[in-house]
């Protein structure tokens, strides 16, 4: 089994999509039991670094263009969130997309706190992706980021690819609202910043904690020339 030497470093950086937190056809719709039951999966990892995406409170706001309640629905999404993870015995702490450093991170891990980053929107109104977040702490962690979204991995030529090094991909897509480019664009980031990203289902109870393991599940994506 190939897990990337990128798995042997100390940080679990995981983005809990929105297609996974969330039914992203139906607007502020939150997917609570899934939630509870990623936060018993995670719990035993540390340090561990959590990012969540927009889903249908965030991209339904921004699709519609109002700043202030793109804003509101993310800090309400992100709540929701912090609640059960709270509940379920993680020392979660929150820093909204558009306040985020590496250095704000680090000192939330001096603290034991998990650093709880979002999608977000800035007051001039623009949109920060947590999938930018996820990449750009993968890059400086050196560590594989860990995509968990509500399919089995990145469909090429309609099956599951066990490894993507191209952005070419089908275009499954099927959210009326995304606003920041979806699979597609996930994938092009990913391998235009060559670090290390495993794309996984999250629905299917078990799976996460398989993938933080290094368990070889989903689609492992990384550039070619990527041979750290
Ligand atoms: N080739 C493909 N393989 C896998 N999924 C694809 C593909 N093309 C499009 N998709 C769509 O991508 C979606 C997941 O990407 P998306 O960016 O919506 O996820 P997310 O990160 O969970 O969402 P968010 O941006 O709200 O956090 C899937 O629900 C699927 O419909
Ligand atoms: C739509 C907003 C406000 C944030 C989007 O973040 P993403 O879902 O991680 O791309």
């Amino acid at each position: 089994m190939d897990m990337g030497l990128k798995l042997g470093f100390a940080y679990r950086i995981i983005k809990l999509g929105g297609s996974l937190i969330t039914n992203k056809n139906i607007p502020y719709s939150f997917n609570e039991e899934i939630v509870r039951r990623i936060a018993r999966e995670v719990k035993m990892f540390y340090p561990l670094i959590i990012i969540h995406g927009g889903g249908s409170f965030g991209h339904y706001e921004a699709s519609k263009g109002d700043k202030i309640k793109t804003v509101i629905a993310m800090q309400e999404l992100n709540l929701k969130i912090m609640k059960i993870f709270y509940d379920e015995g993680i020392n979660v702490f929150p820093l909204p997309g558009r306040f985020f450093s590496i250095d704000i991170v680090k000192r939330y891990l001096q603290e034991r706190l998990v650093p709880v980053i979002y999608g977000d929107i800035t007051e001039s109104g623009k949109i920060i992706s947590g999938d930018d977040i996820a990449i750009l702490l993968g890059k400086e962690f050196n560590s594989r980021v860990f995509f968990a979204t509500d399919v089995d991995g990145v469909f090429i030529n309609g099956r599951v690819a066990k490894e993507v090094n191209s952005p070419f991909i089908d275009d499954l897509s099927s959210s009326s609202f995304d606003v920041t480019g979806g699979m597609k664009a996930k994938i092009q980031k990913i391998l235009e910043n060559c670090i290390e990203a495993l794309i996984f289902n999250g629905r299917i109870e078990g799976n996460i904690y398989k993938a933080l393991e290094g368990k070889d599940i989903g689609t492992l994506v990384r550039c070619k020339n990527d041979n750290k």
